[in-house]
């Protein structure tokens, strides 16, 4: 009965059997993604939040949609800029910072962009912004170095007020409502690169863009330093490559994948699953408290 049969063991969902194994491991990797934040009230991007306006949020978050339209994009990360300010980091969040206190062996990579794992006071040793954040700014202009770390200022420029207003209670965003026409708003209306004059971006990983190259080499080196024994795979579709590929590159032959997300028994996660893996079916905010206690 080799481990590699691919179905998940009796034990599967299992809290006790589960515990077990988190005592016994000393080296974890997390794999986070937008439901991780979806309880501290950011939308996810598969669910309602993958569509902003009327414009996929893959589509935006391309140089080509920043190049067509930088206004449109500059607004479209000014809003989730303010909606994350307003955010506060959830259980879950705090509950991956305990465990990097606890576990010199756990390495937490997150998808999210949205600060809330650092605001968590999560070590940053111990944490790997796969796809950048939101509230660092850098020139886009590739031959000029000129950046901003944890920039939080909201609205970020004058232009961009409208995603800091915070609309009455029953009325949509003016963002959100596509039924709100945008004007255009001219490059020379948008925040400036004080050294080159070029616009500003939101230093985060746009689709068809690389990750940063050191990061990626700091995380191939971890897994490769030694046994992997648990990998977290909280909150995310793990569609989005190359950060999905950490799953299984991962995976050693006495290593357990624990899906947790309310759809980690749907039948394409079930199927995927090996004999010494979990999946627990839930809120992360609620399910990483009881499972890492
Ligand atoms: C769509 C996908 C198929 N496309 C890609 O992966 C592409 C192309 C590609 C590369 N390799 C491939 C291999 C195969 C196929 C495609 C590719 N990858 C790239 O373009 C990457 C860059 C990818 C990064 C894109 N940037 C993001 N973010 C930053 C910006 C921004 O945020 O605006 S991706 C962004 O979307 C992704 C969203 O996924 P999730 O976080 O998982 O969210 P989602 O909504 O999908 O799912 C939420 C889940 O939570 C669950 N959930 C809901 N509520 C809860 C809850 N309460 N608790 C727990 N779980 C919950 C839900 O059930 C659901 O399962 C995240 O990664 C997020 O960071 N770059 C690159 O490959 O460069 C090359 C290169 C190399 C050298 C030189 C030049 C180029
Ligand atoms: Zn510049």
């Amino acid at each position: 009965y080799s481990t590699l049969t691919v179905a998940p063991g009796k034990d599967y969902k299992n809290l006790a059997a589960f515990h077990k194994k988190l005592t016994g491991s000393k080296r974890i990797l997390a794999l986070c993604g937008a439901g991780l934040s979806a309880s501290s009230g950011l939308p996810t991007f598969r669910g309602a939040g993958g569509l902003w306006r009327t414009r996929n949020a893959t589509e935006i978050a391309t140089p080509e949609a920043f190049e067509t339209d930088p206004g449109l994009v500059w607004l479209f990360y000014a809003y989730r800029r303010h909606m994350a300010l307003k955010a506060t980091p959830n259980l879950g969040h705090f509950a991956l910072t305990a465990l990097a206190e606890n576990l010199p062996g756990f390495l937490c990579l997150t998808q999210n962009v949205d600060n809330l794992s650092i605001r968590a006071a999560h070590p940053p040793s111990q944490l790997r912004p796969l796809h950048g954040s939101l509230f660092n700014i850098k020139c886009s202009n590739p031959h000029c170095s000129y950046t901003e770390k944890n920039n939080t200022s909201d609205p970020l420029h004058p232009s961009l007020a409208l995603a800091a207003l915070d609309p009455a209670e029953d009325e949509p965003h003016p963002l959100l409502d596509p039924s709100h026409a945008l004007e255009h708003m001219p490059a020379a209306d948008l925040p400036a690169c004080p050294e080159c004059k070029a616009l500003l971006r939101p230093d985060v990983v746009w689709y068809g863009e690389p990750l940063d190259e050191d990061m990626l080499t700091s995380v191939d080196e971890w897994i490769d330093d030694a046994q992997v024994d648990l990998v977290l795979v909280i909150g995310t579709s793990a569609v989005v490559w190359p950060a999905a590929g950490y799953i299984e590159r991962a995976r050693g032959r006495k290593t357990s994948v624990v899906t947790i997300n309310p759809e980690a028994e749907k039948p394409d996660n079930l199927r995927k699953m090996r004999k010494r893996d979990f999946a627990f079916v839930g809120d992360a905010a609620v399910l990483l408290p009881q499972l890492l206690e």
